[in-house]
């Protein structure tokens, strides 16, 4: 699944838009029951200049529970599982956080999917470092996950960026075991193993026994760290993924493995509706 020139890539702006062609969507689903995986930020939430300010309204927690009470529904963040639980709020969903690498159940059982191993130690090593480089730099926030350290620089000034950008560097050097991430004004490193968000949808749907032809996986995500998983739905017959697309996407002609677009979280709720029958 790592070689990506094996899968579909279309430019955002030639993806359909699911509401406009709901039909499209149904077409797609052929008749079976959407299991829904759901990212967090950016999807749920609009971005924001924080992490911490990414919070989830009420509004939005209602429909996602009325969806999640009809639909098998997991969220699965790059954050770290037990924030993205408690941004989330809901009781009763199945919580993957760190990229797929910290998985919660329902019932409470926790499962750290089998390449995960204790990365601690490394972790640790990794984040005092950058917390030494960066903590200096305005603007920059080190923030720890339990398999995964984000560098954020949305709030760095482009004079502070290459500052930013050669400590990272120098830390890299030194964690050969750590691979880097991009996403959205962020570097994340996590453990340089074959893992990521797809390969936890697909390995969550065995684990649900929601590998069934009656059973179509969606994924809905905005950033470049989805499009694992929305590659990885390539390969599931009547799945696919939805990409959350800004404009800034149009103009940097980004190449998307979704099979349709929303435009905002707004219109993620909306489609959440529609695949839940409201
Ligand atoms: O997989 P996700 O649930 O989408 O998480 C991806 C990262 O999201 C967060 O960072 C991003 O959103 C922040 C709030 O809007 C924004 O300030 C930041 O610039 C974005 O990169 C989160 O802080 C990371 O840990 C997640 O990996």
């Amino acid at each position: 699944m790592s070689d990506e020139t094996a899968f579909t890539h279309k430019p955002v702006s030639e993806v359909p838009h699911a509401l406009s062609d709901f039909d499209a969507v149904r077409r797609a689903l052929g008749g079976r029951k959407p299991a829904l995986f759901l990212d967090y930020d950016g999807t749920l939430t609009g971005i924001v200049p924080r992490p911490e300010d990414a919070v989830l309204t009420d509004d939005a927690r209602a429909i996602v529970k009325r969806v999640a009470d009809a639909l098998p529904t997991a969220v699965v963040s790059g954050r770290d599982r037990p924030d993205v639980e408690a941004l989330v709020g809901i009781d009763g969903l199945i919580y993957a956080g760190s990229h797929g690498f910290d998985v919660e159940l329902p019932e409470g059982g926790h499962l750290e999917p089998p390449v995960a191993g204790d990365w601690t130690e490394t972790l640790d090593a990794c984040e005092a470092r950058l917390h030494e480089g960066l903590d200096p730099i305005k603007g920059a926030l080190v923030e720890r996950k339990k398999f995964s350290i984000a560098a954020h620089y949305r709030l760095v000034s482009d004079a502070d960026y290459p500052k930013f950008r050669e400590v990272l560097d120098r830390v890299e050097e030194s964690f050969p075991d750590l691979k880097e991430k991009t996403g959205k004004k962020v570097f994340e490193l996590q453990p340089n193993i074959d893992w990521h968000k797809g390969k936890c949808v697909l390995w969550l749907m065995r684990a649900l026994k929601l590998d069934r032809p009656d059973v179509a996986p969606i994924f809905l995500g905005d950033d470049v760290t989805d499009e694992d998983a929305f590659r990885a739905l390539q390969t599931v017959g009547g799945g696919f993924g939805v990409v959350v697309s800004e404009p800034e996407d149009d103009a940097t002609d980004r190449r998307t493995a979704a099979a349709f677009r929303v435009s905002d979280p707004k219109e993620v709720l909306m489609l959440l509706q529609r695949l839940a029958g409201e």
